[in-house]
């Protein structure tokens, strides 16, 4: 019997929110964070720490913002999560992860939901849980990232709209347990034995939409590091009715729109409007305001509609032609901040793959 099995985990960016559908609405896009693995179970009495030994390429690779200790490593964490909720204490001796990544690093592409995405089905096969559902790896995903749409898209694919569903009390006050406790703090290498709370089952749900083959995304990232929570502590506790009704109409709007082939460029456009996130993150990303507000198909040709993605500091510009006109002028826009920027042409793509070789 073969004693080493090995596989890889493909799990794609995504842009979250898509303007309106903020902390609701996901697009996987063609950007793969894989996960090599191997697992050689005819060492016995390994002695890398928790059995595994972790290499990295790709971005932040030389500013070590990624950890090679699994202990750290968000995805090595998260796996490890999934495992001691299955009493099982480390990974199988010997695992190695030779992780590669290309989604650049809190930029609003949802490489930290990529992360736990690829963490959870890194968990699940090498426990060998293979009883665990993609509804069940998405509990999973959402008691680490607690916002459902990069994970949702991540794992499923496509372009979906994710939703949590009314829990009891008790299971409510399980996925407000604090992630220090989900994912608890290195203990510098010795094992405390706990074992981390399950999460309650069904917390979230997605729906797919239909995606017009036209639309492609072309993403502007600029080379400055927006962090997710800082983005999200900007964000006011309560906002004005009105401003509530007009995401309301634009949401109601946007699967539609994106749907429809032809596309409608005044439509798309008038459905990626918002006033819930991305007002209040232009304190964060110099030139927002600016870049959404002028930026339309009327002037621009081609051009569908414009949005930050996720959290940002990324632009996200859906269009159907003259990729490179749309991001030359939102590059220059940037440029008027002295913030520089790359950009990518990206399409819809499949979500979480799982290949044995
Ligand atoms: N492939 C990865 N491996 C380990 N950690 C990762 C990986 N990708 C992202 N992370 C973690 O997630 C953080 C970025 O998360 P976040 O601020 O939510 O931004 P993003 O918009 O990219 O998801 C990184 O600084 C890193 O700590
Ligand atoms: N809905 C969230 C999405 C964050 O996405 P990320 O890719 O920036 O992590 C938000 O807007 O905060």
């Amino acid at each position: 019997m073969a004693t080493e099995t090995k596989f890889i985990i493909k799990t794609p960016c995504s842009s979250a929110n898509i303007g309106p559908g903020f902390d609701v609405i996901g697009l996987a896009l063609s950007m793969y964070l894989e996960l090599h693995v191997s697992v050689d179970r005819s060492v016995s009495g390994s002695s890398l720490p928790l059995n595994c030994r972790i290499t990295y390429e790709g971005e932040g690779q030389d500013s070590g913002e990624i950890s090679l200790d699994p202990e750290v490593n968000l995805i090595t964490r998260v796996a490890l999560y999934v495992l001691r909720c299955h009493g099982q204490r480390s990974f199988p001796p010997e695992t190695h992860v030779h992780i590669k990544n290309p989604i650049p690093l809190g930029r609003g592409l949802g490489s930290s939901g990529a992360a736990v995405v690829a963490g959870v089905m890194l968990g699940k096969e090498v426990g060998g849980l293979h009883h665990l559902s993609g509804e069940r790896l998405f509990d999973f995903c959402l008691m680490i990232e607690r916002h459902p749409d990069n994970v949702g898209a991540a794992l499923f694919g496509g372009f979906v709209g994710t939703y949590l569903k009314p829990l009891t009390p008790e299971d409510t006050a399980r996925v407000e347990i604090p992630l220090s406790e989900v994912l608890p703090a290195p203990a510098g290498g010795i094992d405390t034995g706990d074992t981390p709370p399950s999460p309650p089952h069904g917390i979230g749900h997605h729906i797919k939409f239909p995606w017009a083959q036209e639309i492609k995304a072309v993403a502007i990232i600029p080379e400055f590091e927006v962090a997710t929570a800082k983005a999200r502590a900007v964000l006011p506790a309560s906002y004005p009715r009105p401003d509530v009704t007009f995401n309301l109409q634009r949401i109601a709007l946007l699967p539609v729109a994106l749907g429809q082939s032809p596309p409608d460029p005044e439509l798309i456009y008038l459905a990626m409007q918002d006033k819930l996130h991305q007002p209040y993150r232009q304190t964060l990303i110099p030139g927002l305001t600016e870049i959404v507000e002028s930026m339309t198909p009327a002037t621009q040709p081609g051009l569908l509609g414009v949005c930050l993605s996720g959290a940002g500091p990324t632009i996200l510009a859906l269009a159907t032609s003259n990729f490179e006109e749309i991001a030359g002028k939102i590059i220059a826009k940037f440029k008027e901040n002295d913030i520089v920027c790359n950009w990518k042409v990206l399409e819809p793509a499949e979500g979480t793959t799982v290949t044995r070789s």
